[in-house]
Formats: C-alpha cells, structure tokens, sequence
C-alpha cells in the first residue's frame, strides 16, 4: 500500500517543473497553494456527501472513489510544500499504540 503513497509523491514532485498543459498536477502547482486548498476543500465536501449516501444506500463505491480524490489532493497540497506521504505514513507510525483519548488528555494538562 504504501508504495503506491510513495510512487505518486515521487510523481507529484517531479510534476512541479513539468508542463502544466500535458500535466494536471503540474497545473495545481502553477496555480498555487490557494488553488490546491480550493480543491481539498471541494472533494471533502464530495467526500462527506458520498459518505452520508453510502449510509442510506449501502454502496460505498463513491465514498471510495471520493476519498481517493480527497487523498490525491491533500498529497499534492504536502508535495506544493516540500513534504512527501512518507511524512504522514512516519506520523501514523508514531502514533500506533497511542489512544486518542490519552494523547489528547495529555495536552490539556
Ligand atoms: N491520482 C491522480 C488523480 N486523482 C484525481 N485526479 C484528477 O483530479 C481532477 C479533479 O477532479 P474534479 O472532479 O474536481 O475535476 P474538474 O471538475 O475538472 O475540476 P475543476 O478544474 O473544474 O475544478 C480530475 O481532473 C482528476 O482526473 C488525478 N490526477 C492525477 N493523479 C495521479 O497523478 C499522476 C500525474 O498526473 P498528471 O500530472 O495529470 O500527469 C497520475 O499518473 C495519477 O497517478
């Protein structure tokens, strides 16, 4: 799985001096950070909604499909800004075995 999430931030990363008329990340870079913001926010609101649908019918194809754009855009956003998914793979790595209820509990204090 993850060599996939490490494949497509290769490629994403060397779409930033690519031609932004053959190539749709070399786009989003060109445009800028607004723009790849724009797009997170429009596929977590196709997101949510895909996820809401798939409550009431069962079919969770569109959730998938719609997560899938979610993660692709948030991966271009870490690309614009020099990280790689390995940044966010090494997170979740650190946070195995850790509870979500003590973590947070321990910043309050
Ligand atoms: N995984 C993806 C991927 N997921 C989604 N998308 C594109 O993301 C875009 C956003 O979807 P939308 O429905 O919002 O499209 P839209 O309506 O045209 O958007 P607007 O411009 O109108 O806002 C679509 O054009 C999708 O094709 C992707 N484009 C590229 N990749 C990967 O990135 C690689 C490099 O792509 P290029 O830079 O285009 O070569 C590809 O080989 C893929 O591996």
């Amino acid at each position: 799985m993850s060599d996939v999430l490490q494949q497509l931030g290769d490629i994403l990363a060397e779409r930033r001096d690519a031609d932004p008329d053959t190539s749709y990340v070399a786009q989003l870079h060109h445009k800028g950070l607004n723009k790849i913001l724009e797009k997170i926010g429009e596929e977590a609101t196709e997101a949510i909604i895909a996820a809401k649908d798939a409550e009431r019918s069962g079919d969770v194809s569109d959730v998938v499909y719609e997560t899938a754009d979610l993660w692709f855009h948030s991966l271009v956003a870490l690309s614009h800004l020099g990280q790689s998914p390995q940044a966010v793979i090494d997170e979740l790595a650190r946070r195995f075995g850790m509870s979500g209820i003590e973590e947070k509990a321990s910043r309050q204090k």
